[in-house]
């Protein structure tokens, strides 16, 4: 069966440094996947690669077998890819509701964008708070937002890059929820640093460590690995 999303001997450099080293990286429909590493280890450049935030180097990334390496992300989105990076990506002088449902419109305009971007709200519980300011919103709540916005236009897989970060206890609580009710229709890529809200969330593991794939497999075995142990405690990998 042709994988929901993958990467072919996936490079990237930066002059003299691979920050992504040849990775093959297979996502099948409806898993979620969490991508972890110790700092450095090139997990943004991996995900900014997936979502056409920069070009590979060589190698390639294909979403249903068709390549997307290096397209943009507008366009990689409209392919139905749901993207969160770490930047913010919303309008402060607009409603909450606003946000969302320019979201939505880019994909299905007119009334269908008005239902879907009820359903996003509501689905991300935000629904009592569609009318305030983005501009006026703490962090989590301002995070919740960019969600909405991402499954607003029902993609069929969404890549969030470091979700929990900034977020207080409450809010990472509400997210931890909130990914597992995703799953039940999307698959996810989640690149996150915090091991504990890894924890939380994981199926299925992949360690970055020096641009390169060191282990993938169940969170369970990963979070009780030497090797990852190691390579998070900045000891040479085996
Ligand atoms: N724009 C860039 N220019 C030059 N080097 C870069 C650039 N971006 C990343 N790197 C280097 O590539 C390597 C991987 O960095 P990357 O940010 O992808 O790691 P990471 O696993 O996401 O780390 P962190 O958890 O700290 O965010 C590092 O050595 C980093 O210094």
């Amino acid at each position: 069966m042709t994988p929901l999303l993958e990467t072919r001997e996936l490079t990237m450099r930066f002059g003299g440094v691979v920050a992504v080293d040849r990775v093959a990286f297979t996502l099948q429909e409806a898993e979620l996947r969490c991508v972890i590493g110790p700092n450095g280890a090139g997990k943004s450049t991996f995900f900014k690669c997936l979502t056409g935030q920069y070009r590979p180097s060589s190698g390639d990334v294909l979403f249903r077998g068709e390549s997307v390496a290096g397209i943009p992300t507008h366009a990689i989105a409209r392919r139905g890819v749901g993207i969160k990076t770490q930047v913010p990506n919303v309008f402060d002088g607009l409603s909450a509701r606003e946000n969302v449902w320019i979201a939505a419109n880019k994909v299905a305009p007119g009334s269908i964008a008005d239902k879907r971007t009820d359903a996003a709200m509501e689905r991300v519980g935000i629904a009592g708070i569609a009318q305030r300011l983005v501009g006026q919103l703490a962090h989590g709540q301002r995070q919740l937002v960019e969600l909405a916005m991402v499954i607003a236009p029902e993609p069929d897989l969404i890549l969030l890059d470091e979700p929990a970060a900034g977020m207080t206890d409450e809010e990472v609580d509400r997210l931890v929820g909130l990914i597992a009710e995703l799953n039940r229709r999307h698959a996810l890529v989640v690149v996150e640093h915090d091991m504990q809200f890894i924890r939380r969330i994981a199926k299925t593991v992949t360690v970055f460590h020096q641009g390169a794939v060191l282990i993938e497999g169940n969170v369970a075995d990963i979070l009780t690995n030497d090797q990852v142990r190691d390579v998070y405690l900045g000891k040479q990998a085996a």
